[in-house]
């Protein structure tokens, strides 16, 4: 065998998901598709660069036969037709997990992607959770003695998993010596073990795929999941995907990425959060038009380009047969505090509601408490029936022009907007390095969509050396640092733990540091890559007890 593992597990559970016989479906995934995953995420910077040089994307002309034929994915297995309220979440700790699938949600976005720190710890535990999940053996007890076990009344969610990106590595596997790729690792782990006993129990192999830009990334899924179908020998077709919808190339793209998937798909979803950093990565150099996104937290999904790319893909899937998902309102609960609970509930209600009135079948939310809100709105406006996908939205008319006006956008950039950018960056990065991947911040989820947008933002406004309305200061490379060093200062005392703060939040600030700078030198593509370089070093004392943020 030519795969081998670069560190020892210390997971109770690593020899029997580790098998050889799993491995070897790993090494049979690499050797057949890394190749072609290397070129297309390659070929994603010369599209970047063409589109930030004109200021502008089209519909593909190569594709029009697809976009004006006449086809329909396979239709909805039984087990996703109603998909009203989907919560997501890591799947690991178990506890999480055990609380997904019994919060009353439809489904469950198991993630192992923008919620989701990619420890190899946490991956392996992540898959042997799902395993245990899939063959009814799923339980845990806490530390305090809190039994947690799966409900038995036939109303758990169905799960539906999120690998990795195709842009990260997993580097604890390397196959003819080179790094395996994340998202065949976290794929391949889950379908090896749970397929067949996941088809038979009446739900399916069935996936959440993230952050593609092309819809030949959307042929790649497709391959693989033909030839997984083979090798475990389940019939064609048994594996479902929704595709998010989550980068600016895409959108133009969303019939393609269905018909790409036909015999496999079920929807898509809008990933608004990953959708804005798109815009602002692609377009982050562009003097071609204006791109300047305005504070993250003045952009909401009433803004003209949001409603364009929103009530497109409700069309577009519904023209196809597909389910149309809605996004995640990021705001969330707090048990503590029934005022910011009341709030959450509001801004959830506001946001469902009109996710359901505009033909979505269903929508995300964050938090088990946040399940009810969004299942009453869906229930008012779907009554009977499972989905809407007969909603075929034909009047629907959205042009490149208006997906691309960001400019409609209300708000400008401010100096606290860029603070608060600055502190969240850190403070994220700082808690994924620790091993989690959402947190909550200020009533806030935080996870790496989000994170991706305040770092990315900032780059941007060095970069265009755009002024800030609220102060007037022009925002330099100097002015950033120097806010930098404030923030860190407020969150060293925030956290009030030297050896924490050394371990975690140090490195968090040093690379946030350099990746704000404005300088292209200095851009990367994902956080998660810089940051992934640093995992192990900063948990070589053993995995920290991840932490939650504590401001
Ligand atoms: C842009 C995107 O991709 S969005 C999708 C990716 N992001 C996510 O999935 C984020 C999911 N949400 C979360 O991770 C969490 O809700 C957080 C981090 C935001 C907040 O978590 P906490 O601070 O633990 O919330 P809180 O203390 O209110 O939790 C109460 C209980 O609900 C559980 N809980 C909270 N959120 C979830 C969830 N999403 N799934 C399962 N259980 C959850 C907690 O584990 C806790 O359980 P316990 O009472 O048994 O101990
Ligand atoms: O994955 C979802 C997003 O909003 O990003
Ligand atoms: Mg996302």
């Amino acid at each position: 065998m030519s795969i081998t593992l670069t560190r020892t597990s210390q997971h109770p559970r690593s020899a029997e998901i580790l098998s050889d016989e799993a491995l070897a479906f790993i090494e049979e995934l690499h050797h057949r598709f890394a190749g072609r995953r290397d070129e297309l995420v390659a070929a994603r910077e010369d599209r970047r660069k063409e589109a930030s040089a004109t200021g502008t994307l089209t519909f593909p002309p190569e594709t029009a036969q697809v976009r004006d034929g006449d086809w329909q994915v396979a239709p909805a297995p039984a087990a996703l037709q109603d998909r009203r309220v989907e919560i997501t979440g890591p799947a690991s700790p178990a506890k999480m997990a055990i609380n997904a699938l019994n919060s009353g949600a439809k489904v469950w976005l198991a993630d192992l992607e923008d919620a989701s720190t990619p420890t190899w710890e946490n991956v392996l535990d992540a898959v042997a959770n799902l395993s245990d999940a899939a063959h009814g053996t799923l339980a845990f007890t806490s530390a305090e003695g809190k039994e947690y076990s799966v409900r038995q009344d036939g109303k758990t969610a169905v799960v539906v998993v999120r690998p990795r990106g195709w842009h990260l590595p997993e580097e604890h596997v390397l196959v003819d010596g080179a790094e395996a790729v994340g998202a065949l690792v976290d794929f391949g782990l889950h379908f090896f073990h749970n397929a067949a006993a996941l088809t038979a129990s009446g739900q399916g192999p069935f996936y959440y795929l993230p952050k593609m830009e092309h819809y030949l990334e959307a042929r790649l899924w497709n391959e693989v999941f033909t030839f997984a179908q083979e090798y475990v020998g389940i019939p064609h077709g048994t594996v479902r995907a929704t595709m998010l919808i989550e980068t600016i190339p895409a959108a133009f793209q969303m019939e393609e990425f269905l018909y790409e998937l036909r015999d496999h798909a079920s929807g898509l979803n809008a990933g608004r959060w990953d959708y804005l950093f798109s815009i602002v990565k692609t377009f982050r150099d562009s003097t071609a038009g204006d791109f300047v996104l305005p504070d993250r937290g003045a952009v909401s999904m009433t803004a003209p380009f949001m409603r364009a790319y929103t009530e497109l893909l409700v069309k577009s899937c519904h023209r196809r047969g597909a389910f149309a998902m809605g996004g995640m309102a990021a705001v969330i609960p707090d048990r503590k505090h029934p005022d910011v609970t009341a709030a959450a509930f509001a801004k959830v209600t506001d946001d469902k509601t009109r996710e359901a009135n505009d033909g979505f079948d269903g929508s995300w939310v964050a938090h088990p408490d946040l399940v009810p809100v969004c299942q009453e709105v869906f229930d008012s406006v779907l009554g009977s029936k499972p989905n809407q996908v007969d909603r075929l939205r034909e009047e629907v008319q959205v042009s490149p022009e208006q997906l691309l006006d960001v400019a409609s956008a209300d708000g400008g950039v401010t100096e606290s907007g860029l603070r608060m950018n600055l502190y969240v960056a850190v403070a994220y990065t700082a808690v994924w390095l620790s091993g989690n991947g959402a947190v909550a911040i200020h009533n806030l989820m935080e996870d790496a969509a989000t994170a991706e947008i305040s770092r990315t933002q900032i780059w941007q406004q060095v970069n265009q050396a755009v002024a800030a309305r609220d102060t007037g200061n022009v925002i330099t490379a100097e002015l950033v640092q120097s806010v930098l060093a404030e923030e860190v200062e407020r969150l060293r005392g925030e956290v009030n733990d030297p050896e924490r703060f050394a371990r975690f939040y140090e490195p968090a600030a040093a690379l946030i540091g350099r990746l704000v700078s404005g300088r292209a030198e200095d851009y990367e593509d994902f956080l998660t890559l810089s940051a992934y370089r640093l995992l192990d070093q900063v948990n070589s004392l053993g995995q920290a007890s991840p932490g939650a943020h504590t401001a």
